[in-house]
């Protein structure tokens, strides 16, 4: 994600790759501005993603990190400013139209999984397949091949009541991965999970957001949770202040606090190494 908070009155031009890494710009936002009555939420701010580039986005309560992933998601309209996704504008599109674009190209997880309780963890995870059209048993089907590399094998039938919470967190990772999306927007997956819990919570979604080649879009508090991102922005009053990116080859855990930027949060354990929770196999 490249940054900044300089307001903009028109679109960027659609770079197609960053100078440096060579890599496309899935989803650029430029000079977004949302605010609730007299309240600024967002006061002007850009933000280019990396098509699988894995970016945290902190701050402090308040800051706007919760409003800037409902608009780069087209939850929320902006008040100005443009988001285009692959180099198309949707900021302005219909509801109806957002909505096909949540459905298809773009995955959520949330603090509580939001599964369906009625339904077992299988049907949770085809339903967005289902909702597009696909016959339920090629859903299904496609749904199952997520489970056992989420570490899920097994729980295909258990409704959301017989699951632990990493358990339904990562039934949420597979249903935000089941349409192979371009970019999965995470707000406090680990919010209501232990730190245990919540580092293998994190190494599953990361690992699987690389292994399927989704960028991943992550709002927490939590620096321990941040740092198994790539790129760190820090918001305050509806601003972007500070960017951190972590140096190629560098795992979680392996900065310097002198790599920390000032503005970020305080620096917090290492976190545990990566491990792939993908075998070679059930990668697409
Ligand atoms: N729907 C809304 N109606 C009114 N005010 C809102 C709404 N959504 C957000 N705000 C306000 O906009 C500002 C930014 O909120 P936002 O939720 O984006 O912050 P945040 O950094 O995600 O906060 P938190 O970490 O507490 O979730 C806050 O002052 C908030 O009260």
């Amino acid at each position: 994600m490249t940054t900044s908070d300089t307001p903009h009155t028109h679109s960027l031009p659609n770079r197609a790759q960053h100078p440096s890494t060579g890599n496309s710009y899935v989803l650029t936002g430029s000079g977004l501005t949302k605010s609730f009555g007299p309240t600024v939420a967002l006061g002007g701010v850009s933000v280019q993603i990396e098509a699988g580039e894995t970016t945290a986005v902190m701050g402090p309560s308040g800051s706007g990190k919760s409003t800037l992933l409902h608009l780069l998601a087209g939850i929320v309209k902006p008040d100005s400013g443009s988001i285009e996704l692959a180099g198309q504008e949707i900021g302005q599109l219909s509801e109806r139209a957002r909505t096909e674009l949540r459905r298809s190209r773009f995955g959520f997880v949330f603090q509580f999984g939001q599964l369906l309780p009625e339904l077992p963890a299988v049907e949770n995870v085809a339903l967005p397949l289902m909702l597009g059209g696909m016959p339920r048993q090629a859903a299904e089907a496609r749904a199952r091949e997520l489970f056992a590399p989420l570490g899920l094998a097994g729980m295909e039938s258990r409704r959301p009541g017989e699951l632990s919470g990493g358990q339904s967190q990562r039934v949420a990772v597979a249903r935000a991965l089941v349409t192979s999306p371009d970019v999965i927007f995470a707000d406090e997956p680990t919010g209501s999970l232990d730190s245990r819990t919540g580092t293998e919570v994190m190494n599953v979604l990361s690992s699987a957001c690389k292994a399927h080649g989704a960028a991943l879009v992550l709002v927490t508090h939590d620096p321990q949770v941040a740092r198994w991102c790539e790129r760190t922005i820090a918001m305050r009053d509806g601003r972007i202040v500070a960017e951190y990116r972590r140096e190629p080859g560098q795992e979680p855990g392996q900065e310097s606090v002198a790599q920390q930027h000032p503005a970020m949060p305080e620096t917090a354990p290492a976190a545990q190494p990566v491990t792939s929770v993908l075998p070679e196999a059930a990668r697409r």
